[in-house]
């Protein structure tokens, strides 16, 4: 059984925890109240802002530790997807009326983030790196993907917001990122893998907490 694999069923807890939040649920069911909605949107452009660095920094590690030339491109092209990214959520939140520059990150995001800024030093491997990346990617597809479901009451309004992380080419993406995760764990010394499920873990412990700060609970 592959490394991940296993993760996932040791820590599926965890897991399920992080993709199937109450404030996933609170959109899948159209009971979700605006301004939490807007309270996760002006986050998660911050979060954003400091991810396109962390993933920069997983280039930089690539082109330094790993010899599998393929994995650039895959990575390069989530780096180009972020572009986008930064532009649907000036669009978005100035349909609804959210000022981005006045945005006061929360301390969950706070911590999120140099979390991720940790992860950017050189002294953390690729492996540990990639690994996060996927688990960070993953976890919104798993999420939103929920959201568009058959039998979900998702709001028409939020559709847009959760077909940019739940449709089937970020799943394919996801799965890509996966895959090189995958690969890199198989290679990497028994030690470099704990590190990488210590900091599995700790992705899924930000994103339930990021998702709790959207639900105005801390
Ligand atoms: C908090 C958070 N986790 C993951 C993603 C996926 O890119 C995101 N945009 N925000």
């Amino acid at each position: 059984m592959g490394t991940i694999e296993t993760w996932m069923k040791k820590h599926s807890l965890l897991y399920t925890g992080a993709t199937n939040h109450p404030f996933i649920h609170s959109i899948r069911d159209g009971t979700i109240d605006l301004s939490s909605f807007k309270r996760w949107l002006g986050q998660d452009y911050i979060f954003v802002r400091a991810f396109v660095p962390f993933v920069a920094s997983v280039l930089l590690k690539l082109w330094k530790e790993s010899d599998e030339s393929s994995d650039m491109e895959v990575i390069l092209g989530g780096m180009a997807a972020l572009n986008d990214e930064l532009a649907w959520f000036k669009k978005e939140a100035s349909k609804r009326g959210v000022s981005l520059s006045d945005i006061v990150p929360h301390k969950a995001n706070i911590r999120y983030c140099s979390f991720l800024e940790s992860l950017t030093s050189t002294e953390v491997e690729y492996t540990v790196a990639i690994t996060a990346f996927w688990a960070i990617e993953a976890v919104y597809q798993d999420s939103f993907a929920h959201c568009l479901e058959e039998d979900s009451k998702t709001p028409a309004e939020l559709k847009e917001t959760c077909e940019r992380w739940g449709n089937e080419a970020f799943g394919q993406y996801c799965r890509s990122l996966r895959e090189i995760a995958k690969r890199s764990l198989e290679k990497a010394p028994d030690g470099v893998v704990s590190k990488a499920e210590i900091v599995f873990l700790r992705v899924l412990e930000h994103e339930v907490e990021f998702w709790n700060m959207s639900r105005g609970e801390t």
